[in-house]
């Protein structure tokens, strides 16, 4: 029913990093509501590539638009309002230590904006999206791996994302936990949210079935389900 919106577009785009082309015309879309693996062998081009989609690869050939922001002539000033349009989850959990998770998530939603009087409603709602209730008071050390993984998840949803992208976000985890991931990402995508994640571990994609992109020799395919 939401397939239609698009929330992301590449347009004969050239990845590059630094002088050295990494991925060549790549051209695709995914739609509110999509849900696509982005795989490849490691050093194809996965990580080059999302870090195009949030900015912080420069676009330098070709089109791109995410959440509505054309990626080929952004300013420095709009990449944090696109970012906020973006929720970005990576491998390595980067909670702060040194605060609560409720502490964690209200950095975000201070430095975005957010009214005092909102934000522990919108806490318990992202905190309740992963399965984590009853988390806001704990401090990260005292949270399992995939507890962490998942206030990140939750930190990344903060300010209602078009588009989830996540780089590895079940590369530390053991399979059951990342079988809790990956339930919390379906979730997220079937409330339409589009996800775009990209993953070495094929058992997801089995169990999972969506959309899949490759990298492949400079070049990215989606393959015919
Ligand atoms: N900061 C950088 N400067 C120059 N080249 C880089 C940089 N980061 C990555 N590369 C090169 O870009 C290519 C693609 O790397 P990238 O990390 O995008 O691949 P990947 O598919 O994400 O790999 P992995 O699965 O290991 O994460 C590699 O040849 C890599 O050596």
């Amino acid at each position: 029913m939401f397939s239609s919106e698009p929330v992301l577009i590449l347009n004969h785009a050239d990845i590059y990093q630094g002088t050295k082309l990494i991925l060549g015309d790549v051209s695709f879309q995914i739609n509110k509501g999509d849900f696509a693996y982005l795989i490849g062998r490691t050093g194809s081009g996965k990580t080059s590539l999302l870090k195009t989609l949030y900015a912080d690869l420069w676009l330098q050939n070709g089109q791109g638009q995410v959440a509505g922001y054309p990626l080929q002539t952004l300013k420095p000033r709009d990449i944090p309002q696109l970012r906020r349009k973006i929720g970005i989850v990576f491998q390595d959990f980067q909670l702060f230590f040194d605060r609560s998770v409720e502490d964690n998530l209200k950095f975000v939603l201070k430095a975005t904006g957010w009214k005092k009087q909102d934000m522990n409603n919108r806490i318990a709602d992202v905190l309740m999206q992963v399965g984590l209730g009853t988390a806001q008071k704990k401090m990260p050390h005292q949270l399992s791996g995939g507890e962490q993984q998942r206030v990140v998840v939750a930190r990344a949803m903060l300010n209602e994302p078009q588009i989830l992208i996540a780089d590895e976000p079940t590369g530390n985890l053991d399979p059951v936990v990342s079988d809790q991931i990956m339930q919390v990402f379906q979730a997220i995508n079937n409330a339409g949210t589009a996800v775009l994640m990209a993953t070495h571990n094929y058992d997801l994609l089995n169990k999972y079935p969506a959309r899949v992109l490759r990298c492949q020799e400079g070049q990215v395919i989606e393959l015919k389900g």
